[in-house]
């Protein structure tokens, strides 16, 4: 058999049906594709490669996917800090977006967010923000993989001036990147609380007809149901029920205040649950029962939100986060084993986003998006299992080489498609204007 590329790992966690580990395997890829998985004897003997990539004591995983993120606030990074949701948004946030956000400052910002998720090992994130159709020229230009939201908002922005305007420009996107290879999109109204009925209904159709996902923020705090209650009369998520808002096509973001008869609902009706726990641990938002969810049998994704309240977009702490935290609310510690955890941030935010037969999970056919960490440092050594190592004990810097479609983006820790300075130079330029006018 030929293939364009052959990597052999130490451990490769594919991902499947049953969580398997494989010991000193091989993946051959070939025109962005997995051809084959297989122990690495065999592909010696089988497989004549164009390119072969020896990674001893690494483990390989499927490129993880942050299924809720605002890319470019990562130009907002300890800004506002110690502050809960509303006074960081009403106070802090959205006063500095009003001054501050631009073109320019989206294209800036998203390109370092994706330098920090290509260093973190995340191939695909899904991203709510300002002018959408800059976040995805970055992107698909530094190789990476997205679903970019088309955004609706009642508020004015230097985007839109209102929410017909929001969808408007949503529906352009969606035509520009028809066919993508890297790029999809997704209507993102931002939430029950800022977005009324009727856009909410336009969006429920059109998502309908094109047949894309809604990725929404929904029962974020105790506030927020509270205030519905009193200005609808209902819960959020009762309300949104009416609205058609629960299905497979959406992604309902945080989810922190959840009645039993809720998740059975959410069960049901196949609706994604998109958990952010740094975020919701950091603005003390509430906890989402993620540990209730997956037994009633919800998909549940991982987001990292904003670098502005996590503050870093890094999945692998994500994971041990969600895992630990999941433990000491249920009080049971086999809540989100490392295998669930991993999952929630492979195939669980694929299946969210209706990617699932394309990404996730590292088998034949799926599309090439690779991850290899050496766990040959200190922290993580010596190695019984390899998942525990990578959702326990690993960080950012033992990512070393990542492929998407194939193609490699990352290469021993340094992005391929990135220029490293000048992303960090416009960064810190940022920094310095929006401190001089705070
Ligand atoms: C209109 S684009 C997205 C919008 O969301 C704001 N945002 C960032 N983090 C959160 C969060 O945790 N909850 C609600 N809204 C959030 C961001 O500032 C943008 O204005
Ligand atoms: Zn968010």
């Amino acid at each position: 058999m030929q293939a364009e590329l052959l990597i052999h790992a130490s451990w490769i966690l594919p991902v499947d049906a049953t969580d398997s580990q494989l010991d000193d395997h091989a993946i051959a890829v070939s025109e962005g594709r997995i051809q084959a998985v297989l122990p690495s004897s065999e592909a010696r003997a089988s497989i004549e490669a164009q390119r072969v990539v020896e990674l001893p004591e690494h483990v390989i995983v499927p490129g993880l996917i942050n299924a809720h993120t605002h890319a470019a606030m990562s130009l907002m990074r300890g800004l506002a800090d110690d502050l809960p949701l509303m006074t960081w948004l009403h106070e802090h946030i959205w006063p500095t977006e009003q001054r501050w956000v631009d073109p320019t400052f989206v294209a800036d910002g998203t390109r370092l967010a994706v330098l920090e998720m290509l260093r973190g090992g995340v191939t695909c994130y899904n991203d709510m923000y300002f002018h959408p159709e800059v976040s995805a020229q970055v992107t698909a230009e530094a190789g990476m993989r997205a679903v970019v939201g088309m955004l609706v908002i009642d508020f004015p922005s230097s985007y839109a001036v209102d929410a017909d305007g929001y969808i408007t420009k949503g529906l352009a996107l969606h035509e520009q990147y028809r066919d993508h290879p890297l790029i999809r999109v997704a209507f993102a109204p931002h939430s029950p609380y800022t977005v009324s009925d009727a856009p909410l209904t336009r969006v429920r159709t059109l998502a309908d007809q094109l047949g894309i996902p809604i990725h929404i923020h929904v029962h974020e705090t105790r506030d927020e149901v509270v205030q519905s209650l009193r200005d609808h009369g209902q819960r959020p998520f009762a309300r949104l029920d009416g609205l058609g808002f629960l299905d497979p096509a959406v992604l309902a973001i945080h989810m922190t205040q959840l009645e039993d008869d809720e998740i059975e609902r959410l069960a049901a009706t196949g609706t994604h649950v998109v958990h952010c726990p740094e975020s919701n641990l950091k603005l003390a938002s509430g906890f989402c029962p993620v540990a209730k969810l997956l037994d009633a049998g919800v998909n549940v994704a991982l987001g990292t939100d904003s670098a502005a309240s996590n503050n870093d977009l890094n999945m692998l702490g994500e994971m041990r986060t969600a895992a630990l935290l999941a433990k000491s609310i249920s009080g049971s510690a086999a809540a989100v084993p490392a295998s669930a955890a991993l999952r929630m941030a492979t195939i669980n935010g694929a299946r969210a986003l209706g990617l699932d037969e394309e990404i996730g999970s590292l088998e034949p056919g799926k599309a090439a998006d690779i991850v290899a960490l050496d766990l040959g440092d200190a922290h993580t050594q010596p190695v019984y299992h390899p998942i525990s190592q990578l959702v326990y004990a690993a960080s950012s810097s033992q990512v070393r080489q990542v492929w998407i479609n194939g193609r490699q983006v990352l290469r021993d820790a340094t992005p391929t498609q990135i220029d490293i300075a000048d992303t960090l130079s416009r960064a810190r330029d940022w920094g310095k204007r929006l401190a001089a006018s705070d």
